[in-house]
């Protein structure tokens, strides 16, 4: 069954109703707040979107599920007006409306994407303020004090404290999710009656705890009578949050069902096809081999005398909660951020100095959390995308042969399983899990001796994160050393062979064989695995 853990809602979940005669026999008794029918969209010979239909209730969170590839992001792409469908109608609370829709704010849609669009250097309020009558024909002054009221009210509804008037660069990430809902149910608040929230992987940047805070919201925003449409790879999260879920595969609605009842793997099968047998690879072989980096008393901003080394063969794990100083460390440890005081020594024992260009001549590849701003050139073509770490190495003057690097992405590509395998399609043409599959090709392909990754299956499906992670294994195996920073502390406890886990910039614990999930959370929460915090329900709930 769906459960509802939110502290402060006491409605009875959509999950037992829908599943109820009412539902079956009559068809929805409730009018949907959004229902689209024959939604369809092709990108030349790519049919995205194939015949969708699609009821979102008030009071609803629905799941959208798919692999890689299977059309989510094109059908929000369309309800918000990004995308012109070539076919399909789309009714807001029993009204057609024309689309492309324009202005969806006026239509009582908020669609949120990863890429929260806020602005860092000025206030929560700030944001907040600045979001209405954006583009309007008429400019009008700001009521602060009003807003001000406003937006708290917001975050008591939303069981938050952050402070209206704190710089959102000072926030944690989950922090600048719940302000983005906030800002958008504001907005709303303004212009419609009836609210549909689009979420697409909110919490693809989030560790579990912060996750929680997030999903937390999306129940008080439903509770109050909006209907929620929730993207994401987290099967957990959809399994936890959801009433409703929709799979999509190849563009088509494979099913739309009640989430209670659901397994994780029967969410896979759907979305698949197929059933895949383990979620995770096997481990890669325990390491024997040399020393290939060592950090000594590493300090740089967010990271204090940090020391940890690293042998050919091993995965190693950094985490922690969001934001304690792994994300910093994993960029310093590969030269993309300086180090203030201390060293570090790369495969062949000398110091790494001269940021990321250096470490690559001695072997350090580095996956970056962020593709679009800094793993890939979104306007270049798949194949030349991954000629870009080796463009260096090549003579001067050498001319790039357009087939044999064709040839080349192809396998690479074939290797990581990128849909479609189109080396000259423009790596932003391509759905954001295929692009992350990109970005890992492009830095296997490297042949690196040390391998840092930062969240290296964000945003892909459960058989793409297979795949990847048995390529970190077999490049392990084949002598690199690797580094998985990450908040995946699931993946981290069935792929890594040590696990360290930092706090407030320092490492503060290390684990080794047999790890588990609930014991690499709880060093990340201060308690020492098999004791204290017993009674935390994000353990409880996960155990
Ligand atoms: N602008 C575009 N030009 C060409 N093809 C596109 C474009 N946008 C999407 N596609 C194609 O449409 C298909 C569906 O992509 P979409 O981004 O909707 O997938 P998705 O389900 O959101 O995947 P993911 O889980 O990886 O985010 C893919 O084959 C993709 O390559």
């Amino acid at each position: 069954m769906a459960r509802c853990g939110c502290r402060t809602c006491s409605t009875v979940r959509l999950s037992s109703w829908l599943s109820s005669s009412a539902w079956l026999w009559g068809g929805p008794v409730v009018e949907p707040a959004l229902s689209v029918r024959g939604l369809t969209k092709s990108f030349g010979g790519v049919k995205a979107l194939d015949d969708v239909d699609l009821d979102l209730l008030p009071g609803e969170i629905h799941g959208l599920l798919g692999q890689n590839g299977s059309g989510k992001s094109t059908l929000i792409k369309v309800l918000g007006g990004f995308h012109a469908s070539d076919r399909g109608t789309v009714e807001l609370s029993g009204r057609r409306v024309k689309t492309p829709l324009a202005q969806v704010a006026d239509h009582g849609i908020a669609i949120i994407h990863q890429d929260l669009g806020l602005v860092g250097s000025m206030s929560v309020i700030e944001n907040i303020g600045v979001s209405d009558a954006y583009g309007g024909r008429r400019a009008r002054p700001i009521d602060w004090k009003r807003l001000k009221a406003d937006v708290l009210r917001i975050f008591r509804r939303l069981g938050t404290r952050i402070d209206p008037d704190a710089r959102v660069d000072t926030l944690n990430p989950s922090d600048h999710s719940i302000v983005a809902v906030a800002r958008a149910l504001w907005l709303l608040s303004l212009r419609a009656t009836q609210h549909i929230f689009v979420l697409d992987e909110p919490t693809a940047y989030l560790g579990p705890a912060e996750s929680g805070r997030l999903l937390d919201v999306m129940r008080a925003v439903a509770a109050d009578g909006a209907a929620v449409l929730f993207v994401s790879h987290k099967l957990n999260e959809v399994l936890s949050v959801t009433d409703r879920c929709t799979v999509l595969r190849d563009g088509r609605v494979v099913t739309t069902r009640p989430t209670e009842g659901l397994s994780a793997a029967e969410m896979v099968t759907l979305q698949l096809g197929r059933p895949i047998d383990d979620f995770y690879p096997p481990r890669a072989a325990e390491p024997d081999g040399s020393v290939r980096l060592v950090a000594e008393g590493v300090s740089g901003a967010g990271v204090d005398d940090v020391s940890l080394s690293l042998r050919a063969g091993e995965v190693l794990g950094i985490t922690g909660l969001v934001g304690m100083g792994q994300d910093p460390l994993a960029e310093m440890l590969a030269g993309a951020r300086p180090v203030a005081a201390g060293t570090v020594r790369g495969p062949d024992g000398g110091v790494l100095r001269g940021g990321i260009r250096a470490a690559m001549g001695a072997g350090v590849a580095f996956v970056p959390v962020d593709r679009k701003r800094q793993g890939l050139w979104l306007a270049a073509r798949g194949r030349e995308n991954l000629t870009l770490p080796t463009l260096r190495a090549r003579r001067a003057w050498t001319p790039i042969s357009a087939s044999a690097e064709r040839s080349a992405a192809r396998k690479a590509f074939e290797r990581v399983g990128v849909r479609p395998v189109a080396p000259d399609m423009p790596v932003g043409s391509l759905s954001g899990g295929n692009q992350q599959k990109v970005l890992m090709a492009k830095w296997l392909e490297f042949k690196p001796r040390v391998l840092i990754l930062h969240e290296p299956t964000q945003g892909v499906d459960a058989a793409a994160k297979r795949e990847i992670l048995a390529l970190v294994n077999a490049s392990a195996e084949a002598g690199a050393a690797v580094i998985i920073c990450s908040t995946d502390y699931e993946q981290l406890a069935a792929t890594c062979h040590r696990v360290v886990t930092m706090r407030d910039g320092r490492v503060v614990a290390e684990q080794s064989q047999p790890l588990t999930e609930r014991d690499v959370l709880l060093s990340c929460q201060g308690a020492t695995p098999h004791g204290g915090l017993a009674g935390s329900s994000e353990i409880e709930g996960r155990a």
